[in-house]
């Protein structure tokens, strides 16, 4: 007889979590770098900016000759952005026309504008007097040399790159992305969206979800197949993981009780320890995961999501996300809350994910609305949410005005 035991949602994560191994690390570079994570500190070799050098098109001077008497001052020659910084000190009544980046001349204190210029031929007078220290980005106030930029374990954003092309970093250390393979388990199931479904077949929607969100939740997705209730197709795509060395194997269906439903027995068949199924959640229920040890080589690790599409959808986010991130290095995500704009009742024995939509209202209040649709079979909800509302094991009605937590549809 099968053990329909279940474990609770954070007993669940905690078998999860005891399994996770780093991944390699590796050097990208910087323009390749987006999304992964950074396995050592940086650090800036330089100051940025390199060079005291102009904020505006105008005039480099010394201030003290431009005075109330507007003294024309002899204009030596134009210095442009990438030109070589001057060295050698101009003489009082002199001064250089300069553009915006360019080095400042030795000897000047300040730039005027050339706004508050008038310029005849290679001769310019000013409007007004005008005080020392103005327009001039100094060397190394933005970013300084021996500064940390970023800290380990920080997930590569673009706005990160363009800091690190500024310090003219070329390479940075990070780890490598779970390698992942995704399949699609089911006899139903239709890949060829826009032709007529045939009677009793579905269109195939997780595995092309599966294939959109792995990249956001860090996964690299190697390979996605389609399987219909094919033993021998299943065993063939597990050696191919294995040899492949794959780091994560995601199966969708086949994981509950049904008389077609393999995954679990078929894992067993080939020595993979299950180390989980079935857990006191909705949706999501059937959760599997397992692990396999071969001697010489990295342990594998499986999921097999339920096959209601929100069932995966919510198994992909609650189980394997976490396990994704921390294989990165990943720090734990924060509780979110929010406040309920509307009661939610569910399920007293389960922890139940709900679609819902989570925004900020017009008082700067963080709310919190579940959708209609709840049930794991409806997607048409899918497509508005942005968060799962935790609907936490031993509850069954939340008020209105409670304070709830909830995840985020996509992690940071
Ligand atoms: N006697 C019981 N029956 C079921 C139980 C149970 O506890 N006892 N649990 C139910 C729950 S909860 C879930 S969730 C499902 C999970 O079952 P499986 O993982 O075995 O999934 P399948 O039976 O293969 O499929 C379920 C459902 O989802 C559709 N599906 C599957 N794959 C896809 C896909 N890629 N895209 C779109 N839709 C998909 C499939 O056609 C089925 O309708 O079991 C319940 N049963
Ligand atoms: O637990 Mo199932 O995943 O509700 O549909």
């Amino acid at each position: 007889m099968q053990d329909h035991s279940m474990v609770s949602l954070q007993q669940a994560l905690d078998t999860i979590g005891e399994q996770v191994r780093q991944t390699e690390i590796i050097d990208v570079t910087v323009e390749n770098s987006l999304g992964y994570v950074l396995a050592e500190n940086v650090v800036s070799l330089i100051n940025i900016p390199p060079f005291d050098n102009s904020a505006m098109d105008g005039f480099a001077l010394k201030s003290s000759d431009v005075t109330e008497q507007r003294r024309p001052l002899k204009v030596l020659g134009i210095i442009a952005a990438g030109d070589v910084p001057l060295m050698r000190p101009f003489n009082s009544g002199e001064c250089y026309q300069i553009m915006t980046g360019a080095p400042i001349p030795a000897g000047c204190d300040t730039v005027v504008p050339v706004e508050l210029s008038q310029m005849v031929e290679a001769s310019v007078t000013f409007s007004e007097a005008y005080p020392a220290g103005k327009h001039i980005r100094q060397e190394g106030t933005d970013i300084k040399e021996g500064a940390r930029l970023y800290a380990a374990g920080r997930k590569i954003t673009s706005q990160m790159i363009q800091a690190l092309c500024s310090v003219g970093q070329s390479t940075v250390k990070v780890y490598t992305k779970p390698s992942v393979v995704w399949l699609s388990t089911g006899e139903e199931l239709t890949d060829t969206p826009g032709d007529l479904l045939e009677p009793g077949k579905i269109f195939n929607s997780s595995g092309p979800y599966g294939e959109a969100v792995l990249p956001a939740l860090g996964a690299a997705l190697k390979w996605r197949k389609t399987i219909p209730d094919d033993l021998d197709l299943f065993r063939s795509y597990l050696d191919k993981a294995d040899e492949q060395s794959i780091d994560v194997i995601i199966s969708t269906g086949a994981v509950s009780v049904g008389v077609y439903d393999f995954v679990r027995s078929e894992l067993e068949a080939k020595g993979w320890d299950i180390l989980l199924h079935r857990a006191k959640v909705k949706p999501g229920k059937p959760i599997l995961f397992a692990k396999y040890t071969k001697t010489g080589s990295q342990t594998r690790y499986f999921f097999g999501l339920p096959g209601n599409p929100v069932s995966s959808a919510m198994g992909l986010r609650v189980f394997v996300t976490p396990f994704l991130r921390a294989m990165q290095n990943l720090p734990e995500e924060c509780a979110s809350h929010a406040v309920l704009t509307a009661p939610a009742k569910a399920n007293k024995g389960l922890t139940v994910f709900m679609k819902a939509v989570v925004k900020i209202s017009h008082e700067g209040r963080m709310e919190i609305q579940p959708l209609e649709g709840q049930l794991s079979y409806q997607t048409g909800a899918m497509g508005d949410m942005n968060a799962w509302l935790i609907h936490p094991e031993g509850k069954d009605l939340i008020d209105e005005g409670a304070v709830v937590t909830y995840l985020p549809f996509l992690p940071d």
